[in-house]
């Protein structure tokens, strides 16, 4: 397994391009299952989540082209197989996308049940429950969701708690079902809104994405389109936390500041100095960061893919932090890593409360989740002495080149390759 080396203390000082967003890139994948015709998407980040996602939506027999500069086309006027595999399903849970599209358009689809992961036990119920209500027969067999529907029918869908993949399957699903769907009590994440715009490019008739009550009204069918993927607010987000912890100077390109208001109040709140233009970021730091507490909260609010980054700059800041993980039960296993780097941080339930020390020491840690992962980074960048971060396939889940934009700034980081490992 891949480990990255990072001798901390560099400044951070230079330009970085931020990729497409990971989060919205994988629904927008799954949505050309909604057609026949191709559907061309831009800004596509080159990550394992998104082989993983072609290689599934190959098994069904969609083909896909990449242009090597973030274009890929994909067909979906083959699909010879409506099943997701668990072997596929369980390195990614965002696999249970396809079970919108493939039932809403072939009236069929065996997807398998993603099972349990790191952050939390990350159920599918209100997708199954959405599904149901707008006519799908569906069972869970042998760890698998098997549905059928004739033509899904519209219907008036509350979800019990605001989920951000229930939201985007029911309203994929919902665009070539018979009558208008609305979606109580919605996510409102950019992400939504970007898998509504390439939908509506599509054909689709969706109104109030963004907002909590989205109505879709059905179509017969989708055409092809093309569409560039938003820019990852978490990708951006995580090198202003790293500029923050290493101090330095760098300027983001291509990011989407629009989508980043909470997690920039809570930078600036640190010590950051931030400017931003239409799809640029400047973040600089010349002091020690100042301790900020949070709640993680659906967008709008703090992002709980942030938490772990955020509580890695509170870990060396002037003060004491009081952090709160609201959306999933066990998003705090980077904390034990972090405290092996000298860092003075107390679980509670769903609270941590983290002192501030004035340096973090170099060690070896071990990544468990994906934003887990980045946080370790960010500690290992401000430390003293050298930090190995093991198992960063989580990293390279949902970071494209990270250790390649670092070096670019001027961290020294090094990839570890398995065979030298
Ligand atoms: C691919 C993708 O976009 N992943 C993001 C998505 O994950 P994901 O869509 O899986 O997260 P959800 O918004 O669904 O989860 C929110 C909460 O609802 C619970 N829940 C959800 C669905 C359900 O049927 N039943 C249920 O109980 C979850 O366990 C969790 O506690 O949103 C999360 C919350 O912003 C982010 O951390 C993930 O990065
Ligand atoms: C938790 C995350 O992703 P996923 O839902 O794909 O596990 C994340 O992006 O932080």
């Amino acid at each position: 397994m891949d480990k990255l080396q990072i001798t901390g203390g560099n400044r951070l000082n230079g330009e970085v391009n931020i990729s497409g967003a990971k989060n919205a890139a994988l629904p927008n994948l799954c949505a050309s299952l909604l057609s026949a015709d191709p559907i061309t998407l831009h800004n596509v980040p080159d990550l394992n989540d998104i082989g993983t996602t072609l290689r599934l939506l190959g098994r069904m027999g969609v083909k896909s082209a990449r242009d090597g500069d973030g274009q890929l086309t994909l067909d979906a006027s083959q699909v010879d197989s409506l099943e997701a595999p668990y072997e596929l399903v369980k390195t990614m849970r965002a696999s249970i996308l396809v079970l919108g599209p493939l039932l809403s358009r072939f009236g069929e689809a065996r997807v398998s049940l993603p099972g349990g992961c790191a952050i939390g036990q990350r159920p599918v119920d209100q997708h199954i429950k959405g599904l149901e209500a707008m006519g799908a027969d569906i069972r869970i067999e042998h760890g698998f969701v098997v549905a059928k529907a004739k033509r899904l029918k519209g219907a008036s869908i509350r979800t019990d708690m605001v989920t951000v993949t229930g939201t985007e399957n029911l309203m994929m699903a919902a665009t070539l079902a018979e009558g208008r769907t609305t979606l109580e009590n919605a996510a409102r994440e950019p992400e939504i809104v970007d898998l509504a715009e390439l939908l509506n490019k599509m054909g689709a008739r969706i109104q109030g994405q963004g907002g909590d009550r989205i109505t879709i009204d059905g179509v017969e069918r989708l055409h092809g389109a093309s569409h560039q993927v938003v820019a990852d607010r978490i990708e951006a987000g995580t090198f202003l936390c790293a500029v923050g912890a290493a101090g330095g100077d760098i300027m983001l390109r291509r990011a989407a500041p629009h989508t980043m208001g909470a997690i920039i109040d809570k930078l600036q709140e640190a010590g950051l100095s931030i400017e931003c233009g239409d799809d640029w970021i400047r973040g600089s730091m010349n002091k020690r960061p100042q301790a900020t507490g949070f709640r993680t909260r659906e967008y709008p609010g703090f992002p709980t893919d942030m938490q772990a980054q955020l509580m890695a700059l509170n870990a060396i800041a002037d003060g004491t932090a009081v952090i709160v993980e609201n959306i999933f039960e066990n998003r705090y296993m980077h904390v034990q890593e972090l405290v092996r780097m000298g860092a003075l941080i107390d679980i509670d339930g769903h609270t941590a409360v983290v002192t501030g020390v004035p340096q973090l020491s170099g060690a070896t840690v071990m990544a468990t989740d994906l934003r887990a992962s980045a946080s370790l980074v960010i500690a290992g960048l401000a430390a003293f002495g050298q930090t190995t971060v093991e198992r960063i396939y989580h990293l390279d889940r949902g970071y494209e080149r990270m250790e390649e934009k670092l070096r670019g700034i001027g961290a020294d980081v090094q990839r570890l390759r398995r065979e030298a490992a």
